[in-house]
C-alpha cells in the first residue's frame, strides 16, 4: 500500500532539477544522464501505480537512452503484454516528472491514484532492467527508492536488451496462463529463439558468415550469449561474427558504429573491415534496431534498412501462408511512416500486392496499427520493427492439418517463425536471425535482396528553430496543418521535381524540426530538401 509520507520523504533525496521541463516523449524520458534522478524515481512511483491499477500485474522499466550519446540516459515503461506504456498514461508521467516539490508530487500521486481507480490495497510489481551506460547504477537507486516507498515487489534483471525485458514482461504476465509466451529467465530467452531458428534452418543453409556491429552496447554480450545456444555454420545454422561489443568502454557506445550510425551516414562503421559481397548488419544501442549493408561488387556502399527487412518479411510470410495452404486466414499488411522510401511502398503494392498502412512516427504507433492485420508487417525505416501475429492466426497456424508434404514443410518453417519473432516490440537480435532465415530460404545474397527494387535518392535533414511546437502535422505526419501556409509553400517546391516527395514534421525526441525529401535523382532529392528546409525556415524563424 502506498504511504504518502513515504513517498515524501524518497522523493526529497532526487529533487527536480528546477528550471527543466520534461516529457514523456516517442521514446520515454531521454537527456543528459544527470538530469534525470528526480524523473526515474517518479516514474518508478507511476509504474507502481500502474501495476496497482491492474491488480497487480508486472510493469516493466527499462532504462536506456538507446542509440544516443554515452553521457545522455533514459527510461520508460513497459505494459503487461511488453507493450509501450498505454498512451492515455503518458501525460501522467510528465506530470509526475514536472511537479516542482514534494508536496506538489505527493498530491498528484494521490490523485491519479483517485483518478484511475487504483486499489490501494492491491499487490504492485515491477521488473526492471538497464543498458550498459556508467550512468545506469545511480538511477536504478533512484528506481529502487520509488519501489520501496510504495511498497512494491521488484526484480532487478541488472543488464538486458529493451526487448529482452519486454519479453520478460510478457513472460511473466502470461505465466500459467494458456497463452504463455516462454520461460522468465535471460536464458529463457535465448532458449527459445534459438529452438526457433533451429526449426526453422532445417534443411536450409545460409551462405557466408554474417558480421554484427554492436554498437558497443547491451546487444553485444547478449549476441554473444545467444550465439551459445545456435548451432555453427557447420551444423546448418550461421556463422555470427560479432564486432564493436565492447561495453567496458563506455565512451566507445554508438560512437562511430551502430544503426543509427549507418543509417544516417549511409556508410559502413570506419572501424568496418568488409570487403566487397559480405553481410553486415549493426544494431543500435539497446538492440532494439538492426539495419544490414554490404558493398556491392563495385564496392559501393548498399544499405538494407526496415523498409527493406519489412518487404523480405512480408514477401517471406505471404510465400508461406501460400504454400502452407492458409493463404485464406492470413491476411498479411504492413505498416510504414512517411519516412519510409515511397518505392519501397510501392513494392508492397504493385508487386506484393499487399495492404499498406501508414502511420505516426514511432513505434507505437505502428504497433497498434498492425494489430489490425492477421499478420502485421511493421518497420521504421531506421530498422525498427517486427511481426505481430494475431490470435486468430496463431491459432489457424497451430490446428491446421497440412494436406501435403510441401504445406507441412511450410507449415512447419511458419510455426518456427512465430516462435521466432518477439511480437512484443522491435527486437535485433531476433530480427538477424529472421532476416538469416530468409535470406537462408530464398537462397539470397544480399544483392538478390537489393534487386527486388531501386531506391528513391533520399534525404532527411534536420533543421533548428525558434519553436519546432508551431508546426503541426496531419494525414500521418505527411502534411502541416500549421504554421498556415507552409504546406502550400511545401507542395509548390515538390511540383518542381520528377517523384518529389517532402514533408516537415516537429521531432518526438529533438528540439528540431525534420525535413524528409525524396525524388529521382540525388542531387534533386537534396536540392528539394534544402528548399523545404528554407521554408521550414522562414516560418520557424532561426534559432
Ligand atoms: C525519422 C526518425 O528516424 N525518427 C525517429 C525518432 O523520432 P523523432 O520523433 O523523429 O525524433 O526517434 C524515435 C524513437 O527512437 C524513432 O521511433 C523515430 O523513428
Ligand atoms: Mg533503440
Amino acid at each position: 500500500m502506498a504511504d504518502y509520507e513515504k513517498i515524501k520523504e524518497a522523493s526529497s533525496k532526487h529533487p527536480k532539477p528546477a528550471d527543466k521541463t520534461f516529457q514523456y516523449g516517442t521514446a520515454g524520458f531521454r537527456m543528459k544522464a544527470n538530469l534525470l534522478n528526480s524523473v526515474v524515481y517518479r516514474v518508478g512511483l507511476l509504474a507502481a501505480l500502474r501495476s496497482r491499477k491492474l491488480n497487480g500485474q508486472t510493469i516493466g522499466v527499462m532504462i536506456t537512452a538507446s542509440h544516443n550519446p554515452p553521457e545522455d540516459n533514459g527510461v520508460k515503461l513497459v505494459d503487461p503484454m511488453g507493450e509501450m506504456l498505454e498512451a492515455s498514461w503518458e501525460p501522467y508521467a510528465t506530470e509526475l516528472a514536472n511537479a516542482q516539490s514534494e508536496d506538489e508530487l505527493v498530491k498528484i500521486y494521490e490523485k491519479l491514484t483517485e483518478d484511475v481507480k487504483a486499489k490501494p490495497g492491491a499487490p504492485a510489481r515491477v521488473i526492471y532492467a538497464r543498458d550498459t551506460r556508467a550512468s545506469g547504477s545511480t538511477l536504478v537507486a533512484c528506481l529502487k527508492d520509488a519501489l520501496d516507498a510504495t511498497g512494491t515487489e521488484y526484480t532487478d534483471y541488472k543488464h538486458l536488451t529493451t526487448p529482452q525485458l519486454h519479453y520478460l514482461v510478457r513472460c511473466v504476465n502470461t505465466k500459467g496462463t494458456q497463452y504463455e509466451y516462454g520461460e522468465v529467465s535471460e536464458q529463457g530467452y535465448y532458449k527459445k529463439i534459438a529452438a526457433a531458428f533451429k526449426q526453422a534452418m532445417k534443411h536450409k543453409k545460409t551462405t557466408g558468415p554474417v558480421t554484427v556491429d554492436c554498437a558497443n552496447g547491451v546487444g553485444g554480450p547478449k549476441l554473444v550469449e545467444l550465439k551459445k545456444h545456435l548451432p555453427g555454420a557447420s551444423e546448418g545454422g550461421v556463422d555470427i561474427k560479432v564486432v564493436n561489443d565492447d561495453v567496458l568502454k563506455p565512451e566507445a557506445l554508438n560512437s562511430q558504429c551502430g544503426a543509427d550510425f549507418v543509417k544516417t551516414q549511409q556508410r559502413a562503421p570506419p572501424s568496418s573491415k568488409i570487403s566487397s559481397g559480405d553481410r553486415c548488419a549493426s544494431l543500435d544501442g539497446d538492440a532494439d534496431r538492426i539495419v544490414y549493408y554490404f558493398a556491392d561488387k563495385d564496392n559501393t556502399f548498399r544499405l538494407l534498412d526496415g523498409d527493406r527487412i519489412a518487404t523480405l518479411a512480408a514477401s517471406f510470410l505471404a510465400d508461406l501462408g501460400r504454400a502452407s495452404g492458409l493463404a485464406e486466414q492470413l491476411k498479411i499488411g504492413v505498416v510504414q511512416t512517411a519516412y519510409a522510401n515511397g518505392a519501397s511502398t510501392q513494392y508492397v503494392e504493385k508487386n506484393l500486392k499487399l495492404p499498406i498502412l501508414c502511420t505516426n512516427t514511432g513505434v507505437k504507433h505502428l504497433h497498434h496499427a498492425a494489430q489490425r492485420f492477421d499478420i502485421g508487417v511493421y518497420f521504421e525505416a531506421n530498422g525498427h520493427g517486427t511481426v505481430l501475429f494475431s490470435p486468430a492466426a496463431l491459432k489457424a497456424i497451430a490446428n491446421y492439418e497440412p494436406q501435403s508434404p510441401a504445406q507441412k514443410n511450410a507449415l512447419e518453417t511458419l510455426r518456427a517463425v512465430t516462435e521466432l519473432i518477439n511480437q512484443t516490440v522491435g527486437d535485433a537480435l531476433s530480427d538477424l536471425l529472421l532476416v538469416e532465415v530468409i535470406l537462408a530460404h530464398k537462397g539470397w545474397t544480399c544483392q538478390e535482396w537489393l534487386n527486388t527494387y531501386v531506391d528513391l535518392p533520399n534525404r532527411l535533414v534536420r533543421v533548428e528553430v525558434k519553436d519546432r511546437n508551431i508546426f503541426q502535422a496531419v494525414d500521418a505526419e505527411r502534411k502541416l496543418e500549421k504554421p498556415e501556409g507552409a504546406q502550400k509553400d511545401i507542395e509548390t517546391e515538390i511540383a518542381k521535381y520528377t517523384k518529389g516527395r517532402s514533408f516537415a514534421r516537429a521531432s518526438g525526441t529533438e528540439d528540431a524540426v525534420r525535413v524528409y525529401a525524396e525524388a529521382s535523382t540525388r542531387g534533386e532529392a537534396d536540392d528539394l530538401a534544402a528548399r523545404v528546409s528554407a521554408v521550414v525556415r522562414r516560418y520557424g524563424g532561426v534559432a
